[in-house]
């Protein structure tokens, strides 16, 4: 079954135009280049910031890691941006890590750190960061019982969960093929990659519970993985980002034209997102 349900809206003069998918409450923006979805996204984190704050008194936001979401973090760290984000009201979580210590270049906290949160009014106890213990293991097992208190036993709900694409599918650390795409139980597990890697990350049924999750996928080498996500056969195993439709929430696709460039939305069939 595809779903024929594409409205263009024209390109703005911001160079980012939006497509909007109305059954799935599925949006896709299309930027000009890195710097425009950049901009773009860190304007939707503001917004969605402002609007969370107004609605219920605080912004609980997930972070991703990889390179993607850099700038769009540099740019929320500064003028106009910065002004714009009700930092007193803000919670910063993280949808994955690397098992590495907080201090490795490779960890997602401490890119998200440099990148902006150490130069924006946030206190110490408004940050989350998965924490770094003796096995990838405990290191879930302490995040998870960290958001247990955090959320009172309720199931943690994000107001904006921030998510990239790798070039295999995958999305937060949720990899091709891995157990943990199956669970249904826990908020945060560890995973084992083959090439040795461990990771831990938070799990489909509690990212699904954001209300509204941002995608940011940039770059010539994910083209062709962005068709297949969007445009494909389902097929989560392979392509676990697949697995993310927020149960209630908006699902906000946003990229730039060398990431889009084998999309043929505008044309009509989608099969993302059928059953
Ligand atoms: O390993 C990871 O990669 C994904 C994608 O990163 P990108 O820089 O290629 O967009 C990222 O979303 C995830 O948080 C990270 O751990």
């Amino acid at each position: 079954m595809g779903l024929p349900l594409l409205q263009g809206e024209g390109r703005g003069e911001d160079g980012v135009k939006e497509v909007s998918l109305r059954e799935l409450n599925c949006h896709l923006y299309l930027a000009d280049d890195y710097s425009a979805l950049s901009r773009r996204a860190a304007e939707l984190f503001a917004e969605e910031a402002r609007t969370a704050v107004a609605k219920r008194g605080r912004f609980l936001v997930l972070l991703s890691g990889g390179e993607t979401p850099r700038h769009c973090y540099e740019l929320l760290s500064r003028k106009p941006l910065r002004a714009l984000v009700p930092w007193h009201a803000a919670e910063i979580f993280w949808g994955d890590e690397r098992f590495v210590p907080p201090g490795d270049p490779r960890n997602n906290a401490r890119m998200a750190r440099e990148a902006f949160l150490d130069h924006v009014p946030l206190s110490e106890g408004q940050i989350h960061p998965i924490p770094f213990r003796n096995s990838a293991h405990e290191s879930a097992e302490q995040y998870q019982a960290q958001l247990l208190e955090f959320f009172a036993g309720a199931p943690p709900r994000f107001d904006l969960a921030l998510l990239g694409l790798g070039d295999n599918g995958h999305t937060a650390s949720l990899f091709p093929g891995t157990p943990v795409l199956d669970e249904k139980y826990r908020w945060v597990s560890e995973v084992a990659l083959e090439d040795g890697q461990q990771r831990i990350t938070l799990t489909v049924p509690v990212l699904n519970q954001s209300a509204t999750v941002l995608f940011l996928v940039s770059g010539e080498g994910k083209a062709q993985v962005l068709h297949e996500v969007l445009e494909g056969t389902p097929n989560p195993q392979r392509l676990p980002a697949q697995l993310i439709r927020p149960e209630h929430g908006k699902l906000i696709w946003l990229a730039d034209r060398e990431a889009a460039r084998m999309l043929t939305l505008q044309e009509g069939e989608l099969s993302y997102g059928t059953k």
